[in-house]
C-alpha cells in the first residue's frame, strides 16, 4: 500500500467517530465486540436483518419486558440460581460461565442428556446449573479453583460423576469442560490468588475491562475468530460477556456487580438467539443456509456461516435496542436484559413445541 493510501479499517474507524456513531471516552476500555459484529454484518450474504421485522420486534419485546418486569432482580428469581450475594456465589457463577456451552442433543427429549435434581429432570443450560448445585449438595467443592488444580481429587471421572446423566447420553464435551476447569484453576492461581473475586476487582468497576481481562488471561474465554480477509479477529466473547452480565444481574448492579459501563456488554452470541431472532422475523437466512439449519447439518465452529449467524445476531439485538430507546427514550433497558428476555422467550417457544426452525448445530466450547 502506498503511503498516501490510508488503511481502510482506520478510515472506517475515523468515519465512525466523525459520524459520532459511538463516542468513546479515550481512557474507558472497549471490548470491540460491537464493531466486529457490525463489520461481519456489513460483509454478510447468508444472513440479513429485516428492518421491518426488527422494528416490530422492538415494540413487542419492550411491551412484554415491561409486562414481565424484566430487571436484574429477575436473575436470582430463577429457582436454581444462587440467592446469596457473596463470594461463594461469585465462584458459582464463574464456574457456571466457564462451562456454559453446548448442551444441545440430537436425541429425543426422553433420551437426551439430563440431570436429575430436586425431583426434576433438567436439560440444556439448566442441566449445568442443576449439576453444580447437586455436586455442592454432595460435598464436592466443584466451584473451588483449588479443587480444579488438584490432580488427585479433581479427575475426569469425578467430573463425569458431577455431570452424570439420568439418561444414557453423557453431557457433551466433558473432556473439554475438564480442560477449562484445569486451565482456569492455573490462571486464577498464577494471577488472581485463586479467587474470581480478585479477577472482578482487577477490572475496577468496568464491565468492558473485565471482559478484556477474561479474553487476555483465559484461552477458554477467548472466543474470537477470523472472518474472511479481515486482519483483526472478530471478538464475540460470549461466555466472558455472559459472566459479567450474570454477576451484574445477580448482584443487581451493587458490590461485585457494580459496573459503570454495563451497557457496553452486547447480547450473547449462542445457538438460541439466532433461532429466536429468525422466528421473530428479524433475521433472515439465505436459501442454502436455511436448508442446512432446517436439516440440522453441522455448521463448523469459526466457519463463515457460523460467524454470520453469531455476529449478525449481536448487531440485530443492538438495532432492536436502539429502536426501543428511540420509541421509549426513558426505557431502562440494555442488551443484557433484552438478551435474557429473548433466551427465556425461545425456551417458552421450545416447551410449547412451537419452534418453526431449529437452532443451528455447531459443537464448540464457545457457546
Ligand atoms: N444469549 C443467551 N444465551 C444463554 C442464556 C442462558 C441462560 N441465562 C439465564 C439467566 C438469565 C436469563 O433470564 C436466563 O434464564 C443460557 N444461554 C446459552 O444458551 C445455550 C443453552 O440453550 P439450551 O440448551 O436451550 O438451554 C448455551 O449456549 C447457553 O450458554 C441467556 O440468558 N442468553
Amino acid at each position: 500500500m502506498s503511503d498516501d493510501e490510508a488503511d481502510p479499517e482506520l478510515l472506517a474507524l475515523l468515519r465512525q467517530h466523525l459520524q459520532g456513531k459511538r463516542r468513546t471516552n479515550d481512557d474507558e476500555p472497549e471490548t470491540g465486540v460491537l464493531d466486529g459484529a457490525e463489520y461481519v454484518y456489513d460483509n454478510s450474504i447468508d444472513v440479513a436483518l429485516d428492518m421491518r421485522g426488527c422494528k416490530n420486534a422492538a415494540a413487542t419485546i419492550y411491551a412484554q419486558m415491561q409486562e414481565k418486569g424484566y430487571s436484574p432482580a429477575k436473575w436470582s428469581a430463577h429457582e436454581l440460581h444462587p440467592k446469596t450475594k457473596d463470594d461463594a456465589t461469585v465462584a458459582f457463577i464463574f464456574t457456571m460461565d466457564l462451562l456454559n456451552f453446548s448442551f444441545w442433543s440430537e436425541r429425543s427429549s426422553a433420551e437426551r442428556f439430563a440431570i436429575s435434581y430436586r425431583d426434576q429432570q433438567w436439560t440444556g443450560y439448566w442441566s449445568l446449573v442443576a449439576a453444580l448445585q447437586r455436586a455442592l449438595d454432595e460435598g464436592i467443592p466443584i466451584t473451588d479453583s483449588h479443587f480444579w488444580q488438584d490432580e488427585e481429587e479433581c479427575t475426569l471421572d469425578v467430573l463425569k460423576h458431577v455431570f452424570r446423566s439420568c439418561t444414557d447420553e453423557e453431557m457433551p464435551l466433558l473432556e473439554e469442560r475438564f480442560a477449562c476447569l484445569r486451565e482456569a484453576g492455573t490462571v486464577l492461581y498464577q494471577k488472581y490468588e485463586c479467587s474470581p473475586v480478585n479477577l472482578i476487582k482487577a477490572a475496577k468497576g468496568s464491565a468492558a475491562a473485565l471482559v478484556n481481562l477474561l479474553a487476555r488471561d483465559f484461552a477458554c474465554f477467548r472466543d474470537e475468530h477470523r472472518f474472511e480477509g479481515r486482519r483483526k479477529p472478530i471478538r464475540l466473547l460470549k461466555r466472558a460477556q455472559i459472566f459479567v452480565a450474570d454477576i451484574w444481574a445477580c448482584f443487581e448492579g451493587e458490590g461485585c456487580g457494580a459496573f459503570r459501563d454495563i451497557d457496553k456488554i452486547t447480547m450473547f452470541a449462542d445457538y438460541r438467539l439466532p433461532q429466536v431472532l429468525n422466528i421473530m422475523g428479524c433475521l433472515a437466512y439465505s436459501p442454502p443456509l436455511d436448508v442446512a439449519v432446517r436439516a440440522k447439518r453441522n455448521i463448523a465452529s469459526g466457519s463463515n456461516w457460523e460467524m454470520q449467524l453469531r455476529a449478525c445476531s449481536i448487531w440485530c439485538v443492538e438495532l432492536i435496542r436502539r429502536e426501543i430507546v428511540k420509541q421509549h427514550p426513558d426505557a431502562k433497558l440494555n442488551a443484557v436484559l433484552i438478551d435474557f428476555f429473548l433466551y427465556d422467550t425461545i425456551k417458552e417457544i421450545e416447551s410449547a413445541g412451537q419452534e418453526t426452525i431449529p437452532h443451528h448445530r455447531t459443537r464448540s466450547i464457545w457457546y
